[in-house]
């Protein structure tokens, strides 16, 4: 795995990026633009109970699931956190999250504050989180309108929930107002670039350091 500031090859730790929003606020478009551009994260595909909204894949937005599965899920462990979200269960598989970090790669979660707080509360030391904020109300519920995918009651319901869940910014590393996508874009590249540099991240950088005092 080589990092982004000029030297290759160094090894470094996987790190698991959050979003977490309002819904509606923008973190499915920014995270889309985040993977396009950037070759070292994969997204943490979700498992919903929720309806399949129109144009969404089964396995690539989210693993679409009933109850009973995602029960059966819960019992036998497979969530690294889960939670109950506008009345329907949302839930991070734990396998392909260890095997991507294990291979050092990066993993990029869109889940909200309750789920954020149980990976916290495992004290994973990779978590990197950042809360993303709508410059205004108004333009919250404009974007929900203009998505288009809910029915006008999903859209109220979402809006009734969002001062609740904008209270849970303080409990984030970084928050962003998104109101330019392609800033609020440079400035997730900008905070994933910092958060790579971690000196505790760049597991190989004692051996870097090494050779070079060696004079090799
Ligand atoms: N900076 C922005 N300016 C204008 N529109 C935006 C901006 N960011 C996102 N949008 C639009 O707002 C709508 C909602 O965005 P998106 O689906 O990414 O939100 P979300 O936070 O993922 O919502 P949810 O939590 O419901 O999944 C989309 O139609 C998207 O194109
Ligand atoms: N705790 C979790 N929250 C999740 C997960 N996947 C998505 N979400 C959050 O649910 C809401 C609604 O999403 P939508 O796609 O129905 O609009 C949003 O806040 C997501 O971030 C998850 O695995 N765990």
């Amino acid at each position: 795995m080589s990092n982004d500031n000029g030297t290759s090859a160094i090894q470094r730790r996987g790190l698991m990026l959050v979003l977490s929003s309002p819904s509606g606020a923008g973190k499915t478009t920014l995270s889309r633009q985040l993977l396009d551009n950037d070759n070292q994260i994969q997204l943490s595909v979700s498992c919903t109970t929720r309806q399949k909204r129109p144009g969404e894949r089964d396995g690539v937005d989210y693993r679409f699931v009933d109850t009973s599965t995602f029960r059966g899920m819960i019992e036998r462990k497979e969530f690294l956190e889960y939670a109950e979200v506008f009345g329907n269960y949302y839930g991070t598989p734990r396998a392909p999250v260890d095997e991507a970090l294990a291979a050092g790669r990066d993993v990029l979660f869109d889940i909200d504050w309750q789920g954020t707080q149980q990976l916290r509360d495992k004290g994973r030391a990779d978590l990197v989180t950042v809360f993303i904020l709508p410059p205004s109300t108004r333009d919250l519920e404009k974007r929900l309108l203009t998505r288009a995918q809910d029915p006008k009651e999903i859209v109220a319901q979402r809006m009734a929930k969002a001062a609740d869940e904008m209270s849970h910014w303080p409990e984030y590393d970084y928050v962003l107002v998104n109101s330019d996508i392609a800033t609020s874009l440079s400035n997730l590249k900008a905070i994933l670039t910092s958060e790579r540099l971690k000196r505790e991240r760049q597991v190989g950088m004692s051996g870097f350091v090494k050779a070079l005092r060696e004079g090799r």
